[in-house]
């Protein structure tokens, strides 16, 4: 039976994102191809972080233990996983009733995804802006590969990223559900509003990392 090293498996609710509040099962990739001057994972992407190993079997297991219908493919950078295709198909297989977001940051082609039958699975994909310092490794072909299912996640973390998010919104996008998400602790979500409400951003969604308000924001596993 087919093994993916992982960095960490857990359930908790989605922090994040259209399903913020719901019970996820959170699967964790290592490693990444950016470092985001900001990222709260930089742990799960050096080169020697712990890693396990599981099977499909385990994820039936936690599904079938814990009613899951959302699962969540994160990391570190999920797309760089060789066998990502594999594993959503394997996930897919197991019910007709899960579904799987798929976090990724903006900078792998997506058409590594094109095979996949994509009824049940949605793209949050990032677009790093100026303060992530990743901006020149965006692939602004990945957005015409979105969907209306699916979400491009800005995190803002200053006035300048703002009006990037503002300016790459009105020139590129086509389909998706924008979010626009604080770095957390680095700029107030009430000045965000406050650029939302003055350039009629009506479009877009303000999210929180609810996980970092629940639990200890550098928590692991939750
Ligand atoms: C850890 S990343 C993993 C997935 C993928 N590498 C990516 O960046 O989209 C998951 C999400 O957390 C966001 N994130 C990371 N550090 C953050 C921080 N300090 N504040 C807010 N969001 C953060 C990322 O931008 C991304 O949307
Ligand atoms: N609770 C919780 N929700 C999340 N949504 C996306 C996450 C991520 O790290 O990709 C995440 C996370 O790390 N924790
Ligand atoms: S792309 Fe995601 S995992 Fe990689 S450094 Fe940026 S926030 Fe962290
Ligand atoms: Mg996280």
């Amino acid at each position: 039976m087919k093994q993916y090293k992982i960095v960490e498996k857990f359930i908790s609710i989605n922090g994040e994102g259209q399903r913020a509040g719901e019970i996820s099962l959170f699967i964790r990739f290592p490693s990444c191809n950016l470092k985001c001057t900001y990222c709260d994972t930089m742990w799960a992407n050096e080169k020697n972080v712990n890693t396990i190993y599981i099977t499909i079997e385990d994820i039936k297991n936690d599904i079938n233990m814990y009613n899951i219908k959302n699962i969540t493919l994160t990391g570190g950078e999920p797309l760089l996983q060789d066998d990502i295709s594999v594993v959503i198909q394997e996930i897919l297989s197991i019910n007709n009733k899960i579904n799987i977001e798929i976090e990724t940051n903006g900078s792998i082609d997506l058409s590594k995804l094109e095979k996949i039958n994509r009824e049940r699975v949605y793209i949050t994909m990032d677009y790093k802006l100026p303060t992530s310092k990743m901006e020149g490794l965006m692939k602004i072909e990945n957005f015409d590969k979105l969907t209306h299912k699916d979400t491009i996640k800005f995190v803002i973390g200053s006035n300048y990223d703002l009006i990037r998010a503002k300016n790459i919104i009105k020139n590129y996008i086509k389909e998706g559900k924008v979010y626009f998400s604080p770095v957390f602790k680095e700029i107030e979500p009430k000045y965000i509003v406050e650029f939302m409400k003055e350039h009629k951003l009506t479009d877009v969604r303000l999210q929180l990392q609810m996980h970092k308000i629940i639990w200890n924001p550098d928590e692991r596993g939750v």
